[in-house]
């Protein structure tokens, strides 16, 4: 019997430097420092820039870096009018997989994918992301777009350009806590079809729109909003435990549990559930997070065993609410994060290529006649 590795489950195609997991501890580390630590000391701008270069930056290259970053942060006038000429109630990752398309129109060094270029294409896509993804909130709720400020960090900078007001320091730093947890995982599936993508010498804005698409559904980033939807669902916290109990017993898929590679807690939920709770204590418990705790524990003792806990998704929602963000932009956000992860590992990739390009066993009929149509039952 030939073996089939379905969903690709522990196939190893390629070696990176980048991220580590132990799914069957919950370990995750980036360049070999534990997510905890980078979550606590660094930045969205310092983890990019550790990704890009293989390395901890030293000062002097994170405030280049940084400037470069400010630098790229405003979009193309073009880009702005196809924004606001969008159709009203569209789903944003819709919009951001074609803004990105679009962005790489406008760029002429899109076809350079020699490994300068592709660092050079990589730091404006993930300075304007924000600001793609903040103008795209706005034209959707029919408000202006907010310019950006330069002298305002990523996170806060993309707060900002959200609500058009300044946000206070703990909530600058909270958003970019969420935006470093969120960074980088090894080969999950948009990092996946982004090396698939540049694995055919394609170019950086193909791979970066094909890694939005495959963000974008439910079993991947996609489920941080479906966990919000659920909590809708679920109303009050005394529901909780009966309503997730019933889905349960139906065998119906619980959103922001379970992990292709975690078979324990993801350490991300863990850094994200903390946050979540100091969110909630700040003006007595929120219904979310009451009914998240029930959730989690429920599932917990109901199939822990299986290998089924909090994933990423499970809390991270409750903390974007808090910040001002509506349930749809949940995902951008994601990818807001994730473009540096998906740039870093297309980099990595690619210098040293090999197209991708696995096999299937074939099942289907064999030495059959073609029949003309006319002849056709
Ligand atoms: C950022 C991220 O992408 S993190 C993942 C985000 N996705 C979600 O939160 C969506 C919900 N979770 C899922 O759909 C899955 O757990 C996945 C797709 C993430 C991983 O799934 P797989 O690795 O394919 O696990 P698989 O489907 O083989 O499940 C193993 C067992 O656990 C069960 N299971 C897996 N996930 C869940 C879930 N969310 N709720 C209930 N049961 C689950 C399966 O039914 C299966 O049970 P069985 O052995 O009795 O048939
Ligand atoms: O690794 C995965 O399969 C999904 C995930 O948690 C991520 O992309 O952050």
């Amino acid at each position: 019997m030939t073996n089939i590795a379905k969903g690709l489950e522990g196939v190893l195609f390629t070696e990176s430097k980048l991220t580590f997991i132990n799914g069957t501890e919950g370990i995750l580390t980036h360049l070999g420092i534990p997510i905890q630590e980078w979550a606590e000391n660094s930045t969205f701008e310092e983890l990019s820039l550790a990704l890009l270069n293989g390395h901890l930056p030293t000062a002097a290259e994170l405030a280049a870096f940084d400037a470069e970053l400010k630098a790229n942060r405003a979009i193309p006038e073009a880009l702005i009018s196809v924004i606001q000429a969008m159709p009203k109630g569209i789903h944003p990752m819709q919009a951001l997989r074609t803004a990105v398309s679009y962005l790489g129109l406008l760029d002429p060094q899109a076809e350079d994918t020699s490994p300068e270029g592709r660092r050079a294409i990589a730091t404006r896509m993930i300075a304007q992301f924000a600001t793609i993804i903040a103008a795209i909130n706005r034209a959707q709720d029919g408000q202006a777009i907010v310019a950006p400020r330069m002298d305002l960090t990523h996170a806060g900078n993309y707060l900002y350009m959200l609500s058009g007001k300044e946000p206070t320091a703990e909530q600058a730093r909270l958003f970019d806590i969420a935006l470093v947890l969120h960074v980088d995982h090894g080969m999950n599936a948009s990092t996946f079809t982004a090396i698939a993508t540049a694995s055919t010498l394609s170019d950086m804005y193909s791979c970066i729109t094909s890694a939005i698409g495959a963000l974008k559904g439910p079993l991947h980033g996609g489920a941080n909003e479906a966990v919000m939807d659920m909590l809708d669902e679920v109303g009050t916290p005394d529901k909780a435990e009966a309503y997730i109990t019933k889905k349960l017993d139906n065998k119906e898929k619980i959103m922001g549990v379970g992990h292709r590679v975690y078979k324990y807690f993801d350490p991300r939920s863990r850094v994200l559930r903390d946050y979540a709770e100091h969110v909630a204590n700040k003006e007595g418990k929120s219904n979310y997070y009451q009914i998240l705790e029930t959730i989690e524990k429920v599932v917990v003792d109901r199939i822990g065993a299986k290998g089924i806990y909090p994933n990423v998704d499970f809390y991270s929602g409750t903390v974007y609410s808090d910040l001002g963000i509506k349930k749809e932009f949940f995902t951008p956000i994601f990818a807001l994060a994730r473009i540096s992860g998906w740039c870093a590992s297309v980099i990595e990739y690619t210098r040293d290529n090999r197209l991708l390009r696995p096999d299937a066993v074939y099942t289907g009929e064999r030495d059959a006649k073609y029949v003309k149509l006319q002849d056709r039952g």
